[in-house]
């Protein structure tokens, strides 16, 4: 139930302004506003009225219903919403003020709106200014650029009331309280489809009014010691962090530029050496091979999870590090499926979005057409990890260490263990004139490309929370004789 709203009718007929006679339905009634389910996961307002001939009861009806939605204290009652106006198509502004706004209104939520009117405005003024105290919730309107903003500020802001320096790597972040709201208007919006299963702001609007909570890990990116980002998505080196790199050149070419660059990418097909060390998840459930997609709550309220989440079982002194040195066509860690239209399963189908892991993907070295296989599977029913150049570890640490960047003695035993090749690629290093693959590629977080590749990634579990409730199943409200879709 989104509201409910009184309607007084007299009966017989009223004189319009006209001065002509309009007639009127004899009843008493009350028109409850509520949340009905549409196709692809969109949620749209519905209407119905209940008549009663009895005006005492008909207010009956209406004060009980409003105490209900009043009493339920997970509905947002103050919002503070940060539009991006120049997100996307630019219609940031018209999709809020349009299809949000009187959505909130009717819901009786009061807003504090600030339109940003610079880059990492939003992220600076939650840092600094903000009074979050008097707020339930932050929405932000405008893609995954801006919601990467609203994190950014949040998170840190959280870790300085509560007294945890976010610049360090062996630091347990506090999570945040207030929820996060995404309103789609920007030119991708990965997040929203990934946590809500559309890009629609209406049905964004009505999770956030029905005070839905959905728990996301997030992975804090460092390096030496030093605090580069978070992420909540892709951490991709190698393929995505060169398209991401090459479509940050080409932004002339609007959207288009992904697919230009994903090809020109594909047909360069350069591979990068380095080392990668992980600790192993332990004590979680799944795989990043299970074959169903996961129902992401299923994690947040798992027992085992909680007390992984709660500090009781420290999950990173009870497993080992483990090394992988190698060449790698991509190196990829998704906190979440990455699900967007393009690719409906996403990069880990299974990945879950509240277990406090994520799911290292390494493709190795290998042909083109292999890699092409690869790159289609993610389109198809088959599985994308099942490949011989393919592996995939859910994971709750792991480091990256490009080769230009390894110590000398590192260096030395590469040179051992394959002294020919070694021998060649320092002439190709020195003289890059011969065409062959460059030493070291960049890291895609979240779409914003870091400014170092040596990187140390720890996943916080459930330090955020979306006014989401994950990508329902949709059978289970299909099938209206099941009770407990009802
Ligand atoms: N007023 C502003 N002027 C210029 N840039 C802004 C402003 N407000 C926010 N930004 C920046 O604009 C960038 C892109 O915004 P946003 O993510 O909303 O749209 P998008 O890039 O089109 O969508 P997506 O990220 O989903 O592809 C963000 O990185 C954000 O920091």
């Amino acid at each position: 139930i989104i509201s409910v709203r009184e309607e007084e009718e007299e009966n017989g007929s009223r004189q319009r302004d006209d001065g002509s006679w309009k007639k009127i339905r004899e009843r008493e009634g009350k028109d409850l506003l509520y949340v009905e389910r549409c196709q692809q996961h969109r949620w749209r307002c519905a209407e119905v009225t209940f008549t009663c001939s009895d005006e005492a009861v008909c207010q009956h009806w209406v004060s009980s219903i409003r105490e209900q939605l009043a009493s339920n204290t997970s509905r947002p009652k103050h919002l503070l919403v940060y539009i991006n106006p120049y997100g996307g198509k630019r219609q940031g502004k018209r999709i809020y003020e349009q299809k949000v706004a009187p959505l909130f209104t009717q819901a009786g939520i009061s807003t504090s709106v600030i339109v940003t009117e610079y880059a990492n405005h939003a992220r600076d003024h939650l840092k600094m200014e903000a009074e979050l105290k008097k707020f339930d919730g932050v929405v932000c309107v405008g893609g995954d650029g801006m919601f990467s903003e609203i994190i950014h500020g949040l998170i840190w802001r959280t870790q300085i009331d509560c007294g945890v320096d976010p610049n360090s790597p062996e630091e347990a972040l506090s999570p945040c309280s207030l929820r996060i709201g995404i309103i789609p208007a920007g030119s991708t919006d990965c997040i929203c489809f990934a946590t809500v299963g559309t890009n629609d702001p209406v049905t964004s609007a009505l999770h956030i009014i029905v005070g839905d909570s959905q728990p996301l890990d997030v992975c804090s990116v460092h390096h030496n010691n030093m605090f580069l980002r978070y992420s909540v998505s892709l951490l991709g080196y190698g393929f995505y962090g060169d398209v991401l790199s090459d479509s940050e050149r080409k932004r002339w070419m609007g959207p288009a530029r992904y697919d230009f660059s994903g090809l020109k990418m594909f047909l360069t097909h350069h591979y990068y050496e380095g080392t990668v060390s992980y600790l192993p998840a332990r004590g979680i459930i799944g795989t990043p091979r299970d074959a169903t997609r996961v129902k992401t709550v299923l994690a947040a309220v798992t027992s085992k999870v909680k007390s992984v989440c709660l500090g009781f079982f420290h999950p990173e002194s009870s497993g080992e590090w483990r090394t992988i040195r190698g060449k790698f066509l991509a190196i990829n860690a998704a906190s979440m499926s990455c699900a967007c239209p393009r690719s409906p399963k996403g990069l880990s189908p299974a990945a879950h979005l509240a277990d406090g892991t994520t799911d290292l993907i390494l493709v190795r070295k290998c042909s083109r057409f292999n890699f092409l296989r690869h790159l289609l599977r993610h389109t198809s029913k088959d599985d994308q990890f099942d490949l011989t150049f393919v592996e995939v570890h859910r994971v709750r640490r792991f480091r990256f260490m490009p080769r230009h960047c390894q110590s000398d003695s590192d260096l030395e035993l590469d040179l051992h263990e394959n002294s020919k090749r070694q021998i060649f690629s320092q002439i190709c290093k020195d003289h890059p004139a011969c065409g062959c693959a460059p030493a070291y590629s960049s890291w895609n977080c979240d779409g914003e490309i870091l400014t170092h590749t040596a990187i140390d990634v720890r996943v916080h579990c459930q330090l955020i929370k979306l006014f989401a409730r994950g990508i329902e199943e949709l059978p289970v409200f299909e099938d209206l004789t099941n009770p407990c879709a009802i």
